[in-house]
């Protein structure tokens, strides 16, 4: 059945299920709702170079390659390359990953039209910098960010030489209970994305 399920979804559009991808509890996730809005914020098209900082689980790893045809994904943690790698493999997307520290790792990469940072936050301003640099014309950045000093940093960093937009989704999940949904709110995240100007 879930085989059934990875087959469909890595031949169809984004928008995959939180429950096909492979995880451990060490590794953090960005869960589909959120990660739906990434995606379109990314405004990702075949062929672009994409790049996931701090992949985590590489849900949003596998979703840029779906659509770009390849990712590069980068995160300090042994664990999380691993993870991502199973979750590529089992979505048979082709991505290329890097084990390290950002953004000391990033110094030597191409440029890029899309980078996602998902991690990394005690870094930010170095992240953003270096992000910034290996940008091409017309690149995007997209950010989310749980707290709100880091919207803020993330805000005025990406302003100084992008167009930045800032969003913000609560999501809430329906719970069944004995007489109907109950819906439990999730934390609200902050969505930053830039274009350079
Ligand atoms: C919230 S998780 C990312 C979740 C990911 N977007 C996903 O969908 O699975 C953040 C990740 O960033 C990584 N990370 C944090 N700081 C980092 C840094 N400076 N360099 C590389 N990776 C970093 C962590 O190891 C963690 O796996």
């Amino acid at each position: 059945m879930r085989e059934r399920s990875l087959q469909r979804w890595a031949f169809e559009t984004p928008g995959i299920p939180d429950s096909l991808f492979v995880r451990d509890e060490e590794v953090p996730m960005t869960k589909e709702e959120v990660r739906a809005m990434v995606i379109s914020k990314l405004r990702l098209r075949e062929g672009q170079d994409v790049l996931d900082v701090g992949c985590g689980t590489g849900s949003v790893t596998v979703e840029m390659a779906l659509v770009t045809g390849y990712a590069v994904g980068i995160d300090e943690n042994e664990k999380a390359i691993e993870l991502t790698k199973t979750n590529a493999d089992n979505f048979k997307v082709n991505i290329k990953l890097i084990q390290g520290h950002a953004p000391d790792v990033m110094r030597d990469l191409d440029k890029f039209d899309r980078i996602f940072i998902g991690g990394g936050s005690d870094m930010l301003e170095s992240i953003l910098e270096e992000s910034m640099m290996h940008l091409k014309e017309g690149g995007r950045i997209v950010l989310d960010a749980i707290q709100l000093e880091t919207a803020t940093r993330a805000i005025s960093i990406m302003s100084t030489k992008m167009d930045v937009e800032v969003t913000q989704i609560t999501i809430s999940k329906g719970m069944r209970t004995k007489t109907g949904t109950a819906m439990l709110a999730r934390n609200p995240v902050f969505i930053i994305s830039g274009e350079l100007k």
